[in-house]
C-alpha cells in the first residue's frame, strides 16, 4: 500500500452544550450535534474534518468513509467518485443537520465535505504547509466574522437561566449586540430573525442601527415572510441593511422581492447547490450567496461557487451552523483563499462554551471581529483526544440524535407549527 494512502476512518459523533437560540422552525436544544471525522494514512498522517452529527448523517459518512479507504490522500477526484458510487441508491431524506433550513442541498457534497477537508489537512502536512497556500495562497491573513444575534429564551425550560439572559425584544437585541462585541470585536451584525412579527424585528434592527451607526447589518428570517410583507419589511429598512437574507421561499419568489426592495438580498435557502445557480442566475434572485463548504462539498467546490459569484457578478458570503474549531479553521484557510468574499462571514462560535471543542486550545482567536488564518501545516489545528472523548461521551449520555427545533419547540409548546413563510 502506498504511503499517502488512506488506512483507516474514524467517524466520532459528538455533542456540545448549546443555547435556547430561537428560529422560525423552533428553538434550539440543549445539545448541538457534530461529527468529527479523522482520516489516517498509510505513512500515520491524521487529517480532520467536521460536519453535522445528525443520525442519517452518519450513517452515510460511514458509508461513505468504507469506500474511502485506500485512496491516496492526493486523489480527492477519486474520492468523489467513490462518495458518490456508496450513495449511489440513498434517496437522499433526512438528517441533513440543519432543522429544516436548507433542504435541496447535495447529499454526496454534504458528505464528501468533511472527507475532503481532512484530505486537504494530510495534504497540507505533508508537504509542510498550510491549507490556505493549497487553495492558492492567502488573500487576507485576517478572516472577518459577523456577530450573529439570536432572539433567545432566559434558559432552557427546566434549567437555570444561562449567562446570556433572554433577548426577546430591541432592548434585549442591542444588549445582546453590545456583548458580542465587547467580547469578540465583530464589526457586523446579523439578526437570525423570523421568530417574532416583523415589525418587532424591523424595531429591533433599528434600535441596533440607533446603537451602532455605521455598522453593517443583516436581517435573515429563513424564508418566514410572503412576497408582500417580504417587500414591506425591505422599504422599511432601506438605507440600513447591509443585505436582506433569504426573506421569502423560493427562486421565484426571491426573484419578486428581489425587484421591488432597495437592498441586496442573499441566501443560503434557495441556492444550496450548484444546479440552483442557473436558475436563480436567469430569475434574478439574489445578489450575494452564502457558501458554506459544509453542504457545498468541502473546501475546492466552494472556490468554484466563489468563481461562478465572480463570473455571475454575484457577491459571496459566509453561511454558518453551530460548529466546532476544525470547521472554524476550515472556513477560516477557505476565507483566506476567497479573493471575491465581499462580506464578513457568520459563524455560531460565540453561542458554544469555551471550554468545549475538540481541538487544543491556542490557535484560533478573535481579535477586532476576526480570526487569523492558522499557520500550521494542514488546518494548523490539533485534536484533542481527551475531550473528542469527553463530548461523544455527552453524545451518548444526551438522547440526541438529530437536530429537530421544531420537536423541542412542540414539547414546551404543543400548539408550535412550523410554517413557511409564517407572516
Ligand atoms: O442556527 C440557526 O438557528 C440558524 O437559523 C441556522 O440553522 C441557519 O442555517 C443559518 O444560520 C442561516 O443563516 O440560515
Ligand atoms: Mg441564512
Amino acid at each position: 500500500m502506498a504511503e499517502d494512502q488512506i488506512t483507516r476512518i474514524t467517524i466520532t459523533p459528538v455533542a456540545f452544550h448549546d443555547l435556547p437560540l430561537l428560529n422560525t422552525v423552533g428553538v434550539h436544544e440543549p445539545f448541538a450535534l457534530r461529527a468529527i471525522v479523522e482520516v489516517e494514512t498509510a505513512d500515520g498522517l491524521l487529517g480532520l474534518g467536521e460536519t453535522y452529527g445528525d443520525e442519517a448523517h452518519l450513517a452515510r459518512l460511514h458509508a461513505a468513509g468504507d469506500a474511502l479507504i485506500g485512496t491516496g490522500v492526493f486523489d480527492v477526484n477519486e474520492a468523489a467518485a467513490r462518495v458518490t458510487r456508496a450513495l449511489a441508491t440513498d434517496t437522499g431524506t433526512g438528517g441533513h443537520g440543519m432543522s429544516g433550513m436548507v433542504t435541496g442541498s447535495s447529499t454526496a457534497d454534504r458528505v464528501l465535505s468533511p472527507f475532503e477537508v481532512a484530505l486537504l489537512d494530510i495534504q497540507g502536512r505533508t508537504v509542510g504547509r498550510p491549507v490556505v497556500d493549497l487553495l492558492g495562497g492567502a488573500v487576507r491573513d485576517r478572516v472577518a466574522y459577523s456577530g450573529y444575534l439570536f432572539y433567545k429564551w432566559a434558559g432552557h425550560p427546566g434549567q437555570p437561566d444561562d449567562d446570556w439572559g433572554a433577548a426577546l425584544d430591541p432592548d434585549g437585541i442591542v444588549r445582546q449586540a453590545h456583548r458580542l462585541i465587547d467580547g469578540y470585536g465583530f464589526g457586523a451584525l446579523k439578526l437570525k430573525g423570523g421568530v417574532f412579527p416583523p415589525a418587532e424585528e424591523i424595531a429591533a434592527i433599528r434600535a441596533l442601527r440607533a446603537e451602532f451607526p455605521g455598522l453593517p447589518l443583516r436581517l435573515d428570517p429563513n424564508a418566514a415572510w410572503t412576497v408582500p410583507t417580504s417587500v414591506m419589511v425591505g422599504e422599511a429598512l432601506a438605507g440600513v441593511l447591509e443585505y436582506l437574507e433569504d426573506p421569502t421561499p423560493g427562486i421565484d419568489g426571491m426573484a419578486e422581492v428581489a425587484r421591488r426592495v432597495p437592498m441586496p438580498l442573499a441566501t443560503n435557502m434557495c441556492v444550496v447547490a450548484f444546479d440552483d445557480v442557473p436558475p436563480a442566475v436567469r430569475a434574478g434572485s439574489v445578489a450575494v450567496i452564502l457558501s458554506d463548504h459544509h453542504f457545498w462539498g468541502g473546501l475546492r467546490r466552494s472556490q468554484l461557487l466563489g468563481g461562478l459569484c465572480r463570473t455571475f457578478g454575484l457577491g459571496l458570503s459566509m453561511h454558518s451552523n453551530s460548529h466546532l474549531g476544525i470547521s472554524l479553521a476550515a472556513m477560516t484557510h477557505l476565507a483566506a483563499a476567497t479573493p471575491n468574499l465581499d462580506y464578513a462571514c457568520d459563524t455560531h462560535w460565540p453561542w458554544k462554551r469555551a471550554d468545549e471543542d475538540v481541538i487544543k486550545p491556542g490557535v484560533l482567536a478573535f481579535t477586532d471581529g476576526a480570526v487569523a488564518v492558522p499557520t500550521g501545516p494542514g488546518l494548523g489545528v490539533e485534536l484533542d483526544r481527551d475531550a473528542l472523548g469527553r463530548l461523544h461521551e455527552q453524545y451518548l449520555s444526551c438522547g440526541l440524535r438529530s437536530r429537530d427545533d421544531t420537536g423541542y419547540m412542540r414539547s414546551i409548546d404543543p400548539s408550535y407549527t412550523a410554517v413557511s413563510p409564517r407572516w
